[in-house]
């Protein structure tokens, strides 16, 4: 919508995502970095955050107090622990910024929080802003269309070792799409964990594995298991880059916007 760059802010500016986004930011004619945002006791506040991401200097120091922003920026890009999240929604609030959550592993209560703030500012929220996982989750709410009926739907996911939270939430989205291709509610048949004597499977489920270990960037497969043959449709990403860049079109699409909830393909134009 504005025509002139976005100018975002980066809260998690030291993360492995909080870098990437700075490494977009620069990167892209349509964004530029208005600031850079860490917890309290960050070992890289006070740094510049074009060097701390690996680029020149940009002459944005990395700061603790968003207050201290506040007349930076627009829209305010999240990658980091959804406690950190909720916590800056009543100042986005309170300047009327528009916020990009890229964080996962949101309670039902954090997401209601989420919610209720879209009543007051654009939030676009996101488990992935990968063209590829975007374009998987169309492919399968109408693989699931198709298949449900007769073939058992499997969620596989892998990340790395730091991740914190599972399953992973474009695991839960591709449960999801699945299961309203499927005219299915994830909520009553989603299945997180199997151990000991399970019994057999329940038809109608949607079943979550989880990998954790070395630098998996994000792997994920949703089997559709039937007799005789298997559908998968797998997603592998190799290059943080891929959410980075998804982020900050988001960014860009959603300055200026009304107040509400917006996702992924919502940016991505249907
Ligand atoms: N939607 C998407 O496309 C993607 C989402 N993610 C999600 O993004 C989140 C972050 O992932 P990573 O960057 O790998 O994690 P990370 O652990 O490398 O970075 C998180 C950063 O948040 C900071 N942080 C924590 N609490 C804070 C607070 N109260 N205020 C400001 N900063 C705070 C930490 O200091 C850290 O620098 C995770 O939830 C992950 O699942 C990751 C990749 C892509
Ligand atoms: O934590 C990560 O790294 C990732 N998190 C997102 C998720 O939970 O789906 C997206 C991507 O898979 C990487």
């Amino acid at each position: 919508m504005s025509q002139s760059p976005v100018r975002i802010a980066v809260l998690g500016a030291s993360g492995r995502m909080g870098r990437a986004v700075i490494q977009a930011a620069a990167a892209s004619s349509r964004a530029r970095l208005g600031a850079a945002l860490e917890r309290e006791g960050c070992p890289e506040a006070g740094q510049d955050a074009g060097q701390m991401a690996g680029l020149a200097a940009n002459g944005v120091k990395v700061l603790t107090q968003p207050a201290q922003a506040a007349a930076d920026f627009d829209v305010l890009i999240d990658f980091t622990r959804p406690e950190a999240t909720v916590a800056l929604l009543p100042f986005c609030i309170e300047h009327g910024k528009a916020v990009v959550i890229g964080t996962t592993g949101f309670t039902e209560a954090q997401q209601a929080a989420v919610e209720e703030a879209a009543r007051r500012i654009p939030v676009l929220k996101a488990g992935n802003f990968s063209i590829g996982v975007n374009l998987c989750l169309k492919l399968l709410e109408d693989a699931a269309r198709v298949l449900a009926e007769d073939f058992d739907i499997e969620v596989v996911e892998a990340h790395h070792r730091h991740k914190v939270d599972a399953p992973s939430g474009t695991a839960l989205m591709m449960g999801e799409a699945a299961a309203r291709g499927a005219g299915r509610d994830l909520k009553d048949c989603a299945v997180y964990e199997r151990y000991g004597h399970t019994g057999a499977r329940e038809r109608r489920t949607i079943g979550f594995s989880t990998v954790r270990g070395g630098d998996v960037v994000g792997d994920h497969t949703v089997m559709f298991l039937g007799e005789g043959e298997r559908v998968e449709i797998t997603h592998k990403a190799s290059s943080r880059t891929i959410f980075a860049k998804g982020a900050v079109h988001a960014a860009g699409w959603l300055a200026g916007r009304p107040a509400g909830l917006y996702s992924m393909r919502d940016a991505l134009g249907g």
